[in-house]
């Protein structure tokens, strides 16, 4: 069974269509990345994964349920970013208290440990920099042990150690079977810490597969030269090239493998190569590319 389903699932507020005709299946176990620029409708899909936002149209599945049944039955956990962590409390008393309002939660033991709150544990939450506020509220959403963990963008507040503390704890959450979805907007962030990337722009799904598989759709460079007068022919069978676009006196490639594409316009075109530049393709131009083919 999918973990998480939406079929043909349309939102609007007012003229904008945040979500528009999302199609996308996810298994149950590991953890999936949804990626996308700003704007793509992460945040309102997710809102409709926790029963927070009503879909206009489609449906909406978790584990077979609607999102309103999986979260009465402890199946789905989040982290709210802004949540208020209540004052005096230590933080082994605040995730024990919200395990305890779970049927099955995790050993406190166990939690503190994934969220890298052990040698905090009796500190009391007051007395915490941001980084670690953010490792209670990630500690506080696993502590239900919840089949199904939604997070959006949740390393947005987060100091470098923190972060890495927290990507390591999600990959223990997912390496036990249950499924972690994040919202994110960078792809090297989906890359090393999800199995599974779904790209999603303009309120739809526009690919899905393996990190690997998504960075070849979206990775690339482009390289761009003072072309003059001299021919283009050619230009698109050298290695790695995807793309050529002669813009005025310029040639720009879009390639896989940059190093290959300039290595080879130097030794192999007969041309003569002035003024060369290696740019990045941005994330949100790729998509651009993906959305529109
Ligand atoms: N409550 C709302 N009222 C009006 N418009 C909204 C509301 N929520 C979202 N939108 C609009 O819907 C579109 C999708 O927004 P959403 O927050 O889902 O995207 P996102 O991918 O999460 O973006 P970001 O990465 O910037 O958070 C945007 O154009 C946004 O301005």
């Amino acid at each position: 069974m999918e973990a998480i389903r939406f079929s043909q699932v349309h939102k609007s507020f007012g003229s904008v269509r945040a979500v528009d005709g999302l199609d996308l299946e996810l298994p149950a176990g590991g953890s999936v990345a949804l990626l996308g620029p700003n704007g793509a409708g992460k945040s309102t899909s997710i809102g409709m994964l926790l029963g927070l936002v009503k879909a206009d149209s489609g449906t909406v599945d978790v584990l077979g349920a609607t999102p309103a049944e999986a979260v009465d039955r402890g199946w789905i956990g989040a982290m709210l970013q802004e949540a208020e962590l209540p004052e005096g409390l230590t933080v082994k008393e605040i995730v024990a208290f919200v395990g305890g309002l779970y049927p099955e939660p995790l050993p406190l033991g166990e939690v503190l440990e994934m969220a890298d709150l052990t040698d905090l544990a009796g500190r009391r939450v007051t007395r915490l920099s941001g980084g670690q506020a953010q490792r209670v509220r990630f500690a506080m959403a696993i502590a239900g042990a919840p089949r199904v963990l939604v997070l959006d963008e949740p390393t947005a507040a987060m100091d470098v150690e923190s972060r890495r503390a927290f990507w390591t704890g999600i990959r223990g959450y997912a390496a036990s079977g249950r499924t972690v979805l994040f919202a994110t907007h960078y792809l090297e962030e989906a890359d090393e810490n999800a199995d599974r990337v779904a790209v999603i722009a303009r309120g739809r799904a526009v690919a899905d597969g393996t990190p690997a598989e998504i960075k070849r759709l979206a990775g690339g460079r482009r390289v761009r030269f003072t072309l003059g007068d001299q021919p283009s022919a050619g230009l698109d069978r050298l290695p790695g090239v995807v793309e050529v676009l002669v813009q005025g006196h310029s040639a720009v490639l879009r390639t896989t493998d940059s190093d290959a594409t300039a290595a080879a316009l130097f030794t192999e075109s007969g041309l003569r190569i002035k003024d060369l530049e290696i740019t990045g393709v941005g994330l949100e131009e790729a998509f651009l590319t993906l959305t529109s083919s």
